[in-house]
């Protein structure tokens, strides 16, 4: 029996075929649509770029964000009714406040929808986009240089799907799943607000750096460096934060006088704390 198939050939649209001959892996072609190019958009969306089987189409009604959506590869669109019906996955990465008024239109294309808005729960998207594959993903920022953290919350996902949010969450860092919903919000607390609270150590630690004398610059320098070290080495050493802390701290020394003030009345704990919490419910308010 003959073993060609051309109805699965004319089945296919020539971006599948194209894929299929660039990459060799025709059964992972996808195509991706991408709503909100903004600030988490655009980083997921540079990463994907680098994905040679992925076709990517963007839609923001912001022309500059469009342009620098097209000039890494994406087929930009200014409003939902130009876009192509052809998606296999639609990521919705705009604001929660306006997903009631941007999602529904979205209820008339094919695929599964990926949202990484936070708050909103897989019961007010499905309301938005109709019964379908639904996955919530909360990535960060940090993905614009393949160093995200991105958790995914899936319901209605089959392995294929699970498949295809992985290589879209691999491609730009690492990947985790939650298997209830209700963490989300923790999840929203500690890996997708936490890079801003890492932003706001580096300015504080170049500010008091300053305060001892340091120029502003060589400040700057000392504090970034430091924080992507650290951040390096609490990564790859293989072992507990506690243990690296305990590397930098010499008995009777200056690391023990700094973590003293740190660390003796809770103060940063606290701190640290209060804010997951108040983010934590701020993603409650926003669902
Ligand atoms: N910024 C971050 O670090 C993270 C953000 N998120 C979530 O990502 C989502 C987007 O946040 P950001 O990127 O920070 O906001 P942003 O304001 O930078 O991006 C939102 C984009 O949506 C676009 N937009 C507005 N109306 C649209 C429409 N009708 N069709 C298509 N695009 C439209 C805007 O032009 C803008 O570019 C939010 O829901 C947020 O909760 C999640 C994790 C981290
Ligand atoms: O601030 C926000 O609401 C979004 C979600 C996580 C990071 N940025």
């Amino acid at each position: 029996m003959a073993t060609s198939s051309p109805p699965v050939i004319w089945a296919c649209p020539p971006w599948r075929l194209w894929g299929a001959r660039k990459t060799g892996r025709a059964e992972t072609m996808a195509t991706v649509l991408l709503v909100g190019a903004g600030n988490m958009g655009f980083a997921m969306l540079k990463g994907w770029a680098k994905d040679g089987g992925l076709r990517l189409m963007v839609v923001d009604p912001t022309e500059a964000l469009r342009d620098r959506a097209a000039a890494v590869g994406a087929e930009v669109y200014a409003d939902v009714a130009e876009v192509p019906r052809e998606t296999d996955m639609i990521v919705l990465a705009v604001k929660p406040q306006v997903m009631d008024k941007v999602a529904p239109p979205y209820a008339e294309f094919p695929g599964a929808v990926m949202s990484v808005a936070a708050g909103v729960g897989v019961a007010r998207l499905r309301g938005l986009v109709g019964e379908r594959p639904i996955v919530r993903v909360m990535p960060n920022t940090p993905a614009a240089i393949g160093q995200g953290m991105s958790v995914g919350y899936a319901e209605g996902a089959d392995d294929t799907l699970r498949a295809l949010v992985e290589r879209l969450t691999g491609v730009v860092g690492e990947t985790a799943w939650i298997e209830d919903e209700g963490l989300m919000d923790a999840v929203t607390a500690i890996s997708g607000s936490g890079p801003a609270y890492v932003f706001h150590f580096i300015e504080c630690l170049a500010s008091a750096g300053e305060k001892l004398g340091l120029a502003p610059e060589l400040a700057l320098q000392l504090a970034r460096q430091t924080v992507a070290g650290a951040g390096a080495l609490a990564r790859e050493a293989g072992e507990a934060p506690g243990v690296l802390r305990e590397q930098v701290t010499s008995p009777g020394g200056t690391t023990a006088a700094a973590l003293a003030v740190l660390r003796e009345t809770g103060a940063l704990e606290r701190l640290v704390n209060e804010a997951a919490e108040a983010a934590r419910d701020r993603g409650r308010e926003l669902g």
